[in-house]
């Protein structure tokens, strides 16, 4: 475990960040099992185990997590232990798919917790202001987090750019898909699922735009090797996986049955992994088809879902809420919008405006058979757009419309050459499938 310590932490609080490593202490005294303490708590989870550390710091070590802790050496009497932290904070790097296959590192923000005695200090401003300038610094030109409430990141330049939609289905007889039939459906066994889900993910997360890579836990959780609450093996889990016409896996999907207390009769998703559309609906042929089972839910059902369209009775499908996945936050708006693809050709002058200052300035974006490529301006030139930097992360995956983010006030046309500029980003900007993120962090 390696530590360092950051100055700039709130009066008689002392920040320290360390790598979890295979050598990192996993015992119950140790500053990781403190760390985690203070996680749970901020999250209204139960204390950890002891006997789950060495697992955690092995799943941390492989997912290349930097753990943050602010400390209150000042604690009085009695107070809960000074060695757990009363703020924490973690990142790690995984690849975000910006689209057409391209994978760009984003720098993932994660467990962020103050405990409710030290909240409104500015601690979260501390470690995260501290943190997008070290990012930012290492030349990561996206930071990006899963959001527990829509009120919290604004201020630090996330938007909200990819979204996702919970869904009860109801199957019992009148459950039926119109389309034909393809491949097979089989069980899995449990030793092969957690090998298989990862090879079905990469294969979505290369194809899907908005996609995250995984981090360690997720096969783990897929395949019931680890449960819902702890890193130990739940035997409710089940895994279908479907093969399509070349015996090649396709998509998998995992869940549970709720428990015959739970009326209708509920089959709860874990997890649902499709390469296509028609493996998607493949599983959904496979979830009706589950005897006893009188509604199934999923909570990452993508916005423009086909399986009420491929149902013969569409009102099997219910809506039950809405929910952002991705917040981005554009650091780097050169490297970033670089990396992404646009349809067809256009130019576009932005002002970007970001309190934080990591992506202002005045930019050119020229696209040319669906690259871009951006010059910077001089602080003085004429734009076309002024565009805050949230925005600039809720359309940069194509999942929100310049036009939408321009109604409510995140956008403007501006300068002579202004009026026209925003149909011509919505042009350049569109893509041909909505930004699918499945994957929470
Ligand atoms: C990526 C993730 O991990 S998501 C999980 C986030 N964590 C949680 O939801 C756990 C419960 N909540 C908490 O632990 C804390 O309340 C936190 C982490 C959300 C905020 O921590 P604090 O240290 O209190 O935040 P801090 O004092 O730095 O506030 C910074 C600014 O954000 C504002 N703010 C903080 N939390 C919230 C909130 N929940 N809603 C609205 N505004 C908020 C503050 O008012 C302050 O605004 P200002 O700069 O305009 O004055």
């Amino acid at each position: 475990m390696t530590a360092t310590r950051d100055s700039a932490a709130p009066s008689a609080l002392r920040i320290d960040t360390f790598t979890v490593t295979a050598e990192t202490d996993s015992s119950p005294d140790g500053a990781l099992a403190h760390w985690f303490e203070a996680v749970r708590f901020g999250f209204h989870e139960a204390r950890t185990e002891p006997e789950d550390l060495a697992t955690y710091a092995a799943a941390f070590t492989s997912d290349g997590r930097t753990l943050w802790g602010a400390y209150d050496d000042a604690a009085s009497a009695h107070a809960w232990d000074a060695s757990i932290p009363v703020a924490t904070y973690a990142t790690m790097v995984n690849s975000l798919n910006v689209g057409n296959g391209q994978l760009l590192d984003a720098h993932q923000i994660t467990a962020v917790t103050v405990r409710p005695t030290h909240r409104r200090r500015g601690l979260l401003r501390t470690m995260m202001t501290s943190d997008l300038q070290s990012a930012a610094s290492k030349g990561l030109a996206i930071a990006a987090l899963t959001a527990s409430e829509a009120t919290i990141y604004g201020r630090f330049g996330f938007g909200a750019a990819t979204f996702t939609r919970n869904i009860e289905v109801d199957v019992k007889e009148r459950f039926a898909l119109r389309t034909p039939a393809f491949g097979v459906t089989e069980i899995v066994a449990p030793a092969s699922a957690a090998a298989l889900s990862e090879q079905i993910f990469a294969r979505f997360h290369h194809a899907t735009t908005g996609s995250v890579g995984r981090q360690f836990a997720y096969p783990q959780r897929a395949a019931g090797q680890w449960g819902e609450e702890r890193p130990v093996e739940d035997k409710g889990v089940r895994v279908a996986v479907h093969y399509d016409d070349d015996g090649r896996p396709d998509g998998f999907v995992s869940y549970k049955f709720s428990g015959w207390g739970t009326t209708p009769y509920t089959m709860k998703i874990v997890d649902l992994v499709a390469v296509s559309d028609s493996a998607y609906l493949e599983l959904w042929r496979y979830l009706g088809a589950i005897d006893l089972v009188q509604r199934i839910t999923f909570d990452l059902a993508p916005v423009n879902d086909p399986l009420p369209w491929a149902l013969q009775d569409r009102r099997c499908y219910k809506l039950t809420g809405d929910e952002d996945v991705l917040w981005l936050r554009i650091l780097d708006p050169i490297a970033a919008l670089e990396a992404r693809s646009y349809q067809g050709a256009g130019t576009v002058s932005l002002e970007i405006v970001d309190p934080l200052g990591h992506a202002s300035g005045r930019f050119r974006l020229t696209v040319e058979n669906g690259s871009g490529s951006v010059t910077r301006l001089d602080d003085d030139a004429d734009t076309q757009l002024r565009v805050d930097v949230t925005a600039l992360g809720s359309m940069y995956l194509g999942g929100v419309p310049a036009r939408t983010l321009a109604a409510a006030g995140h956008l403007t046309e501006q300068g002579p050459a202004g009026p026209g500029s925003l149909a011509v980003v919505d042009r350049i900007f569109q893509t041909p499938s909505d930004p699918y993120c499945i994957t929470h962090f």
